[in-house]
């Protein structure tokens, strides 16, 4: 039997979208959530120096939407037509520029160019992304695209609380509220009831 192994840090991020779909194809995998102090050796043995990794029949692999994708393949998450699936990369590049912006504020070690950074983004580039994304979700039955249940759903309501956090967004449900059908849809499933009841329950 392939042993399947994810190595990630004990948060949500970019790594439960993976757990959550190997959880809803019945994929048994380590769930390997790795503390700080075992990070610099760790780094070292990743395909690109980051995390998340999935390891399977000892080989590695990195790039967490890669990973997605992968696996929306084999558990039939994907697209009917090839335009769907276009549909679906083309959303997911989007979350994933809305997650460099706030990332990029995150790591900003300049207190000051921090706060400004923030207070421009919050007034002038998130709301613009979100209320987009928001439109997106409203025309696609609660999914990110091709108007039903993709990978992309699973990425995006992985890092749901962790988009909330670092975009300083606590009311991020009320204010775009079809973003929060994507998060319900998928934590809904009947296939990820054993996980989520098991799974640490972290903050982001
Ligand atoms: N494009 C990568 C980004 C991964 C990434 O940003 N990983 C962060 C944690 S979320 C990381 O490994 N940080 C530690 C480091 O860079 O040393 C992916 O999607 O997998």
């Amino acid at each position: 039997m392939t042993k399947v192994e994810l190595t990630y840090f004990p948060v949500k991020a970019m790594g439960e979208g993976l757990r959550l779909l190997m959880s809803y194809g019945g994929q048994a995998f380590e769930d390997n959530r790795i503390n700080s102090t075992d990070w610099p050796t760790i780094k070292q043995s990743t395909p690109f120096g980051q995390l998340p990794m999935l390891t399977m029949n000892g080989k590695k692999y990195a790039q967490s939407i890669a990973i997605a994708r992968y696996f929306g393949r084999k558990y039939g998450l994907v697209g009917t037509t090839p335009e769907e699936d276009l549909e679906i990369d083309m959303t997911m590049d989007f979350i994933i520029e809305i997650r460099s912006k706030a990332i990029v504020v995150y790591f900003e070690t300049d207190e000051a160019i921090k706060k400004a950074k923030h207070e421009d983004y919050s007034k002038n580039v998130y709301p613009d992304m979100l209320g987009k994304l928001n439109d997106i979700v409203g025309r696609n039955n609660g999914h990110i695209a091709a108007g039903k249940l993709t990978w992309g759903d699973f990425v995006f309501a992985g890092m749901y609380d962790y988009l909330k956090v670092r975009l300083h967004m606590p009311d991020l449900d009320t204010k775009y509220p079809n973003l929060k059908k994507v998060v319900d849809n998928v934590y809904g499933l009947p296939q990820l009831k054993n996980y989520l009841a098991n799974a640490p329950k972290t903050e982001i």
